[in-house]
């Protein structure tokens, strides 16, 4: 779809995205931009297993999701978090609805690997048509990133793969990550630009690692014809405008040429 900005909001930074940062989202709305948002919540999950005092352990960057866990992030994602980005949005004169994935079907998944990660879920559609309708009512939809199995059964996925997926099944032109660093960082410098290349080496070396792994993951998975190009950006100091003139890292993709 035209004009679709899949914003991703991660946990590290929802706390201390300022006024002016919705502002802008606003703003890029009345400039003719649809942005639909996807966030995270891995820090307020973590503080709500400690308090609980619920074990959790990471295996390639996903949390092992045990029931316990899932009761946890399905609670902190489609609860605290969501509400708490609602309250700014709609605050901010954006009109905002929170969708859980299990919301109409909003995310499907199926187990990623059940011994490996738990309840680990691999998106396996998302229910544009619902989207569709929410964005032509210029209603910007919150997404957190719990998805549902076709037998009912909860999943939960990795917000960075949702936004990929999600930019990827809407056609979006733009997918930008915001975070909680100024993008992606080799020996304490700014890479402002990387190729698909670089960042397999990267990672090869542990200059990438933890959490920017899902993130350059999906964003070399939904790179296409109509999303050339995907941005990390820092949730404290970047502005979000409608000339989207950004400072990060842009990630792009050699395309073949469509004939
Ligand atoms: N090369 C890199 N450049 C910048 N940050 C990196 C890099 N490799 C790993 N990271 C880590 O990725 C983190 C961002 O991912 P994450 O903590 O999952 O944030 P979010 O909640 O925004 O998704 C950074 O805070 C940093 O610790
Ligand atoms: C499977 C998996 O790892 N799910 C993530 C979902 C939240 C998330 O991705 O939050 P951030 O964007 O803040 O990292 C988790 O449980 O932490």
């Amino acid at each position: 779809m035209q004009d679709v900005i899949v914003l991703k909001c991660g946990g590290s930074i929802i706390n201390v995205l300022s006024t002016e940062f919705f502002a802008n989202i606003l703003t890029l709305q009345q400039a003719g931009y649809k942005p639909v948002i996807v966030h995270g919540g891995g820090p307020a999950i973590k503080e709500m297993l400690d308090t609980l005092k619920i074990e959790t352990e990471f295996i390639d960057g996903l949390r092992k999701t045990t029931e316990p866990v899932m009761d946890v992030a399905e609670m902190v994602l489609n609860g605290s978090v969501n509400n708490e980005l609602l309250r700014k949005f709609n605050q901010a004169g954006i009109q905002a609805i929170g969708l859980s994935g299990s919301d109409a079907m909003t995310l499907t998944a199926v187990s990623k690997n059940i011994e490996r990660y738990g309840l680990v879920g691999e998106i396996t559609d998302v229910n544009v048509p619902l989207l569709h309708h929410l964005i032509a009512a210029s209603i910007v939809p919150v997404i957190a990133p719990i998805a549902l199995g076709e037998n009912g059964t909860r999943y939960n996925v990795n917000a960075d793969t949702v936004a990929g997926a999600v930019a990827e099944a809407l056609s979006a032109e733009q997918l930008i990550f915001v975070t909680d660093v100024p993008g992606i960082l080799k020996e304490g410098k700014l890479l402002e630009e990387i190729s698909e290349q670089e960042i397999k080496h990267l990672i090869e070396t542990g200059t990438i690692y933890g959490g920017m792994i899902p993130k350059v993951k999906a964003a070399l998975k939904s790179l296409n014809e109509q999303l050339r190009e995907v941005m990390i950006v820092d949730g404290k100091h970047s502005v979000i405008k409608a000339d989207m003139k950004l400072k990060g890292t842009v990630i792009t993709k050699s395309m073949e040429v469509v004939k």
